[in-house]
């Protein structure tokens, strides 16, 4: 079993590229990204989509596996990464016509609960986001500025994050709008609503055999933890035309995605070139650190622009694409 799988989802062209005379530079195949017309080696994944890929289908092919293992106690982690105006939220979030990896995942989550003969499940649900390195309690508002702790048997754990008990999908999508309502969004040149923060709903999967509960036992409970993680764009000052606050917001997020990118590239490396792994570096590593060095599975969804306007910043994604690939050759 792959420890991370990565895979890649090329957007359309939107009217903005168009307008300015760009156009698609890329070819995708079923696995592989390359530069159309370029004698160049492609990029290979386990799994490439051109524009024309639905969410469902993604979800379908490369998440619900991974859902299912965290419906069985398995650790699980989904993350979307890319520039902004890639289409991370719309992958992970989706829109009013079509519905993103969470809430396919939730539904699932439930429709798997409801046909469950023989275990009783408790769903929980948290959302947070780190903004300027700041972690806040989405589903609190006041709850702001949280510590995260190394737990001996719980791992990494943010410390006071809310943890709500959902009985259904409905009531997980009205606790994401009420997070939602919380978050810290900004309009770029290149993306009208912009996410500012990284956003982790964190989904507790806890089970039972029924016979164990029924006569009040405390043993045989299984947890697990799905990561469902939004992170926001990199992206260059000189083309969402930051500056102040959205400066300082952008310069904060490239730092933690720097972070990341440190973390994926050292992580790739084989033995003694590995060295100190710097997951406290920022607040997203040391977060993520479970999923990415520990006993979890994970998807990695980079998701890339086609125009020719963002060749640089595509080619900066498919190489961080390919590092956080490498990884899942080496047995921890
Ligand atoms: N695969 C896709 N198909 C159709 N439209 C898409 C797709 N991906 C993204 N879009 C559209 O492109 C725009 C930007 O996408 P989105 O907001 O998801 O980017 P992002 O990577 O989350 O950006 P940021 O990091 O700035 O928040 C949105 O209007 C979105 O609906």
């Amino acid at each position: 079993m792959d420890k991370i799988k990565v895979v890649v989802r090329m957007r359309p062209m939107n009217e903005r590229e168009t307008l300015a005379g760009q156009s698609s530079a890329w070819s995708v195949s079923q696995t592989t990204v390359s530069l159309a017309g370029s004698d160049k080696p492609a990029f290979a994944f386990d799994a490439a989509f051109s524009h024309l890929e639905t969410t469902r289908n993604i979800f379908d092919s490369q998440a619900k596996d991974l859902i299912d293992d965290c419906c069985e106690g398995i650790n699980a982690t989904v993350f979307a990464y890319g520039q902004t105006s890639s289409g991370k939220t719309f992958t992970m979030s989706g829109d009013k016509n079509a519905p993103g990896i969470i809430s396919l995942a939730i539904n699932h989550i439930f429709a798997r609960i409801a046909k469950s003969t023989d275990l009783t499940y408790t769903v929980k649900v948290s959302y947070l986001e780190i903004y300027n390195e700041v972690v806040n309690d989405l589903l609190s508002p006041g709850n702001i500025n949280l510590k995260i702790h190394e737990h001996m048997t719980r791992g990494v754990h943010v410390g006071g994050l809310t943890e709500t008990l959902a009985n259904s999908p409905d009531h997980v999508a009205a606790l994401i709008s009420k997070g939602e309502a919380n978050r810290h969004f900004g309009a770029t040149n290149m993306n009208e609503r912009s996410s500012r923060s990284h956003t982790i709903l964190r989904i507790l999967i806890q089970s039972q055999r029924k016979e164990s509960v029924a006569a009040g036992k405390q043993s045989g409970i299984r947890v697990s933890c799905l990561n469902l993680v939004d992170l926001a764009g990199s992206e260059r000052a000189a083309h969402t035309g930051a500056e102040g606050k959205r400066l300082k917001e952008g310069g904060s997020i490239n730092k933690s995605l720097l972070a990341l990118t440190n973390v994926i590239e050292k992580l790739s490396k084989e033995g003694s070139d590995r060295g100190h792994i710097p997951f406290r570096n920022s607040k997203i590593t040391r977060i993520l650190q479970p999923s990415l060095g520990g006993n979890a599975r994970t998807l990695i969804i980079c998701t890339v622009t086609p125009s020719t306007g963002f060749i640089d910043e595509t080619i900066s994604t498919l190489k961080f694409a390919s590092r956080a690939k490498s990884i899942l050759s080496r047995a921890d």
